[in-house]
C-alpha cells in the first residue's frame, strides 16, 4: 500500500532519528533563496545560515562583523527556498555575550529569522547560555575547535593538537551535550580527537576539516562549488567549478552583445509598424 506523504520540512528530531539509525549528516552553508532552491532538490538534510556569508557573501575579512541582522534577512530567504531542509541560524559573534543576550538573539533568529535551530560557537563558558536556550524550546548545534569568532585570540589553525587543548575540547564536548545541545561542529580538529569526542558524546558530531570519523560533515556552499577563488581551504574539496563555468558565459554574453549576435528578436516584444508610425506622427506633433 502506498500512503502519501506530503512535503515536510525536517526537524530536529527527525536527524537524531537519522542519525539513531546510522545515517550520516551531510550539511551545506545556504545564503540565498535561489541557492536554497538548489540545496531543496537534493538529498541533504539541513543547511546552516552561516556567519561565514560575511566572507564570501559580503567579501569582509573574517566573520566578526556580520551582525544578527544580516544573519536574520539570509535565514529569511533560505527558509523561503526550502521546503525540505531544517535550517540552523548562526548567532554571530557578541549577540550571545549572556545567556538574556542569547535568548533575545536566538529568539529573533526563530521568529523573524524562521529558523529551526541555532548555532553558537564556545566550549563550558557557553554552556549555560546553551541551558537557558533549549529550555526555551530553541535547539542549540554546539562549535568547537577552530572557531572562527575567536580568530584574534587562536587564528585559523587546527585546535587540540596538544594534550592540553585536547582535553579542554573533550571537556567543552561533554559540557555541550550536557546542556543540552543536540549536535556540535567540530571544526579543524585532527581525525584522531574528533573520534575520540565522537566516541564520547551522546549527540552527533559534525565535521569541517576533522576527518571521516564524525556523525556528519559540513562544507562551505562556495568552497565546494568552486565560487570562491580567494584560498581553497585544505578541508574543502571542489565538487564544481562554478565560477570558472559563470566567467566563461559571462565571457561569451559580453561578445555577443558587442557582435549583436544577443539580445535577438525573441528577446523583445514586436509591434506593429503602423501603430509606432503614428505614435510618431503625433508625438512630432506640437502639444
Ligand atoms: N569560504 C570559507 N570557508 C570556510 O570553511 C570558512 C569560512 N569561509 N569562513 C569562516 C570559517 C573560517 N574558516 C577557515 C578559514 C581558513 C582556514 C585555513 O586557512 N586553513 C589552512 C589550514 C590550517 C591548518 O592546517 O592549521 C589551509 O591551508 O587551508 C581554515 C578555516 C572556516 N570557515
Ligand atoms: C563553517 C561553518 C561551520 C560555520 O560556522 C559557518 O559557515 O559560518
Ligand atoms: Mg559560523
Amino acid at each position: 500500500m502506498s500512503v502519501y506523504q506530503p512535503v515536510r520540512r525536517r526537524t530536529v528530531p527527525d536527524l537524531l532519528r537519522s542519525h539513531a539509525d546510522g545515517e550520516r549528516l551531510p550539511m551545506v552553508t545556504c545564503y540565498d533563496y535561489t541557492s536554497a532552491r538548489v540545496v531543496d532538490r537534493t538529498s541533504i538534510p539541513m543547511v546552516l545560515v552561516g556567519d561565514s556569508l560575511g566572507m564570501v557573501v559580503q567579501g569582509q575579512d573574517s566573520t566578526l562583523p556580520v551582525t544578527l541582522d544580516d544573519v536574520i534577512y539570509h535565514c529569511r530567504a533560505v527558509v523561503r527556498g526550502t521546503r525540505r531542509a531544517l535550517v540552523v541560524a548562526d548567532l554571530p559573534f557578541l549577540t550571545y555575550a549572556t545567556p538574556e543576550d542569547a535568548l533575545r538573539s536566538a529568539g529573533r533568529l526563530m521568529a523573524e529569522g524562521g529558523a529551526g535551530a541555532v548555532k553558537l560557537e564556545g566550549g563550558r563558558t557557553v554552556a549555560p547560555t546553551v541551558r537557558r536556550l533549549v529550555d526555551a524550546g530553541i535547539p542549540v548545534m554546539g562549535h568547537l575547535g577552530l572557531t572562527p569568532q575567536s580568530v584574534h585570540q587562536i587564528g585559523l589553525r587546527v585546535q587540540g593538537k596538544d594534550a592540553a587543548r585536547a582535553e579542554e575540547l573533550l571537556r567543552d564536548a561533554e559540557a555541550l551535550a550536557e546542556a543540552g545541545a543536540w549536535s556540535i561542529v567540530l571544526e579543524l580538529v585532527p581525525a584522531p580527537l574528533a573520534d575520540a569526542i565522537t566516541a564520547r558524546v551522546p549527540v552527533p558530531t559534525i565535521g569541517i576539516g576533522s576527518g571521516a570519523g564524525c556523525s556528519g560533515e559540513v562544507q562551505v556552499w562556495h568552497d565546494v562549488l568552486g565560487l570562491y577563488d580567494e584560498h581553497v581551504p585544505r578541508h574543502t574539496t571542489r565538487y564544481a567549478t562554478l565560477a570558472d563555468h559563470a566567467a566563461a558565459a559571462l565571457d561569451r554574453l559580453a561578445d555577443d552583445v558587442r557582435e549583436r549576435r544577443f539580445p535577438t528578436a525573441a528577446n523583445a516584444a514586436a509591434m506593429d509598424p503602423e501603430v509606432l508610425a503614428e505614435a510618431v506622427r503625433r508625438a512630432d506633433e506640437p502639444t
